[in-house]
């Protein structure tokens, strides 16, 4: 892992980390704290075994750094994340689809449980499992207006597990995420910013991280202890669920996954996406 000193946007400067050929990009602003998180796997940030375990590994490191708050993004131009890496499921081989599912629940624990405030920057589409990383953070503000974002799965004619549902309701709501999930919905900016499953629509990037900042600052008056509890509380029953049935989770989905139904319609999904 190297470090080096970068000059920030608003003049200061950063310690950035980051290893060569890395697809997670870290910069810490050294005043503030806060961390901001660049996934960078071309051509559309899908999230596959290796891509999510060094997610995962960075949100430990700055865990154990102790920032003050966490902003993920996209390096990409116009993706935030194209959720999980399809071709990890369409026509797997069984053990690492075992522990693409593991790393992905870890992956998710980390992100929701972080002691620290996030913000999703959305600075892109936002399908499925990047809808679901983004919902994850503590707040969302999406970069306008061509964007979407929703829980697509019914669409590729799989269902979302409990626990992408459970973060779903726990941000709109029962009534919505039920629609949304059941029709496979994805929102332009404007519709999402309107149900709630985002808290703010901007036009660039560049505002988009100056609120980011805006929003995670808040939480310099705010005790870390106080934050975390009220977080670990609010966030108990899902989380709680997924560790109490993660070996059960795991084997329904493997099974479920390479059904041959599951199968043909993943195939017809994915050649549609080439076309
Ligand atoms: C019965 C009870 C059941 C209980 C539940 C139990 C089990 C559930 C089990 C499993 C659930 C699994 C959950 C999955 C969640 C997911 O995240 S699935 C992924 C969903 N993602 C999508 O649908 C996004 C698809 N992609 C797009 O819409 C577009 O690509 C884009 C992101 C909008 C970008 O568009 P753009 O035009 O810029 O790029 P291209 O479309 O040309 O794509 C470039 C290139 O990338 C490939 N690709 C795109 N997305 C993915 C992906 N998610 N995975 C893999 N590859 C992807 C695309 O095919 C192109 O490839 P190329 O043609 O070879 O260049």
């Amino acid at each position: 892992m190297l470090r080096r000193l970068i000059l920030s946007r608003n003049n200061t400067f950063i310690n950035c980390r980051y290893a060569s050929q890395s697809m997670v990009q870290t910069t810490v602003d050294e005043k503030s704290g806060i961390a901001t998180v660049t996934m960078n796997k071309s051509p559309v940030n899908s999230l596959n075994l290796e891509f999510l375990d060094e997610i995962k590994t960075e949100l430990n490191k700055l865990e154990k750094d102790k920032v003050k708050g966490m902003m993920l993004t996209s390096g990409l131009q116009k993706i935030f994340s194209a959720g999980l890496d399809i071709t990890e499921f369409y026509n797997p081989n069984p053990d690492r689809l075992s522990k693409f599912w593991s790393t992905l629940q870890d992956t998710w624990l980390t992100l929701y449980k972080t002691p620290f405030p996030t913000a999703a920057i959305i600075n892109g589409h936002s399908p499925a499992g990047g809808c679901l990383f983004a919902m994850s953070c503590d707040y969302r503000i999406m970069v306008g207006p061509k964007y979407t974002i929703g829980l697509n799965e019914t669409k590729l004619g799989i269902v979302a597990p409990k626990w992408f549902i459970d973060t779903m309701v726990a941000v709109i709501g029962q009534r919505k995420a039920e629609i949304s999930l059941t029709t496979g919905k994805m929102y332009t900016t404007d519709e999402a910013l309107h149900i709630g499953l985002i808290d703010e629509s901007v036009p660039d990037v560049n505002t988009a991280l100056t609120q980011g900042n805006l929003f995670l600052n808040n939480f310099q008056r705010i005790s870390p202890w106080a934050y975390k509890m009220t977080k670990d509380i609010t966030r108990q029953s899902t989380v709680q669920w997924l560790i109490d049935n993660k070996q059960k989770d795991l084997d329904f989905v493997v099974t479920y996954l390479q059904s041959a139904e599951v199968q043909k319609s993943l195939g017809l999904y994915l050649q549609s996406l080439k076309k």
